[in-house]
Order: structure tokens, then sequence, then C-alpha cells
């Protein structure tokens, strides 16, 4: 098991974004958050990724309990994010953007970053070539050079996601990969997924487009008003009354089935 979410809760003031929420993802699945708006998937992303301390409950990753690390730390231990609005460095180029996605990684200190030691240089090389290999994976490799808002949109999503693996996660969190893509740019992004599954990277996405995360999942976690509404396969949410209510009562165009 790579991530388990004991009975999370958490309160804002006097709004409960998640109460007792618990789930388990497997090592190597493709793992959907999906609900209606304001139903608290944002906030469990926020909460496993400690930009917010849950109200109570547990989080443990690889083993061991993360409740409490400081954000930064917890891309040390291998949980990578992108977000709902694309967070680029827009005036670097798509290089750049990656390579600035694995400086987490470096191990060396100050000094020999001032004086250039042989070491640095080496790691400053690996850095390159696995910057280089990931936008080969999302099929950015000619565009190298190019200043990163210069991009289509989808193009951009794409240098997000090889920016969060340049980091070299265990876990990839996902915040509506999606939204606002064309059906090929849609497309794409499927195939993209499925070779960053298939490079042993566990992912936890939120999305809101049904079809392509009915197609995409192994399993799905529906939450409802910040509580678990259902877990099961795509099939099994897909039949299950309680989701389908939930949706057809959102003022959403989300279509469950
Ligand atoms: N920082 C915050 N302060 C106060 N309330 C918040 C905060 N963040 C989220 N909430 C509230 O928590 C609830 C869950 O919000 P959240 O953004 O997690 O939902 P969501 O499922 O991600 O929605 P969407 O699909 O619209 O992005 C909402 O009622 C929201 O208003």
């Amino acid at each position: 098991m790579v991530l388990e979410l004991k009975n999370i809760t958490k309160n804002f003031g006097g709004i409960s974004a998640l109460t007792d929420v618990s789930f388990k993802i497997n090592k190597g699945e493709i793992f959907g958050l999906i609900g209606p708006n304001g139903a608290g998937k944002t906030t469990m992303f926020n909460v496993i990724t400690n930009m917010f301390l849950p109200t109570s409950g547990e989080i443990n990753f690889l083993g061991e309990t993360i409740s409490g690390i400081k954000p930064h730390k917890i891309t040390d231990k291998g949980i990578c994010r992108t977000f709902q609005n694309i967070r680029l460095f827009s005036q670097m180029t798509v290089l750049e953007n990656v390579l600035v996605g694995g400086h987490c990684r470096s191990t060396s200190g100050v000094l020999s970053s001032v004086f250039r030691t042989k070491s640095q240089r080496t790691e400053e090389e690996n850095t390159r070539k696995v910057a280089t290999e990931l936008l080969e994976l999302v099929g950015l490799s000619s565009y190298e050079d190019v200043i990163a808002e210069n991009l289509a949109y989808g193009q951009q999503r794409r240098l997000e996601i090889a920016r969060a693996l340049a980091s070299n996660p265990s876990l990839l969190l996902l915040d509506e990969p999606a939204a606002g893509m064309n059906e090929t740019e849609t497309d794409n992004l499927f195939e993209l997924i499925k070779k960053v599954q298939q490079r042993g990277v566990t992912v936890l996405l939120i999305e809101h487009d049904m079809p392509f995360v009915m197609k995409l999942c192994d399993r799905i976690t529906v939450l409802n008003f910040g509580k678990k509404l259902a877990e099961g396969t795509p099939e099994e949410i897909q039949n299950n009354p309680d989701v389908i209510e939930a949706y057809l009562g959102s003022e959403e165009d989300d279509q469950i089935a």
C-alpha cells in the first residue's frame, strides 16, 4: 500500500470540509477522487500534502506517518502534486521548468555549489538527463527552449506533469488535469497518465470529466458534502444508486453514467 488515510476530518471554523474520510491506495494504482463541487476533494489534496493539518485523523505514506511534516518535506518523502490552475514558471523555458522540479532531489550542499565540485557537476548532468527524458515522456522534446507561457494549454498541463515527475515521486497527485482540455488533448493526457503508471508511479487524481475518469481509473472514491459516499471500480461507482443520486442532485454538468 502507498497511501492510507485514516478517519480524516477537516473543519474550517463552522464548516466541515471533510468528515471521517478513510481510504487506501495500492502501489501502482490510478485512483480517482470524485464528487460534486465543494465535496472536499481539493481539501483532501491539501491535507495529504500537509498544506492544511487535519482537524483529526492520520495519514500513512509507505508505512510511515506523515501527519504534521512540513509541505516541502512531503516532496522529499515522494509525494508531488499539480494544481487546478496551472502554476508554471511562465517566463522560464520548458527545460528550465523541469530542471527546477528536479532541484529538490539535489543533495549538493552550498559549498560544493560555490566551488562547483565534481560531484555537483555530475549531479547537474544527471538532473539534465532526467529532465530531457521526462520531456520526451510528455511529448515536449522539441519545445525545450520555448518559453513556458508560449506553449498551448494542453502542452502546459503536460509540462506541469513533467516538472512534478522530476522530483521522482512515488505518488503523483493531479488536481483536475483534464480541465479545459479539448478531446485530442484529453486523449494525449490519458496516454501520458498510463505511461506514468507504467513507470511505477502511483497516481491519485481529482477530475470532473467522468468518461475520462471511468476509462482511466482502477478504483474511485466518491466524496459528497465532505463524507465518503462510495468506493469501488468505475463500474461499481457508475451503478451505485447513492452516487447517481448525488450527481443528479448537483448543479454541475458532470454525468456519472
Ligand atoms: N481555506 C478554506 N477556508 C474555509 N473553507 C474552505 C477552505 N477551503 C475549502 N473550504 C470549504 O470546504 C468545502 C470543500 O471545498 P473543496 O474546495 O475541498 O471542494 P472540492 O470538492 O475540491 O470542490 P471543487 O470541485 O469545486 O473544486 C467547501 O465548502 C469550501 O467552501
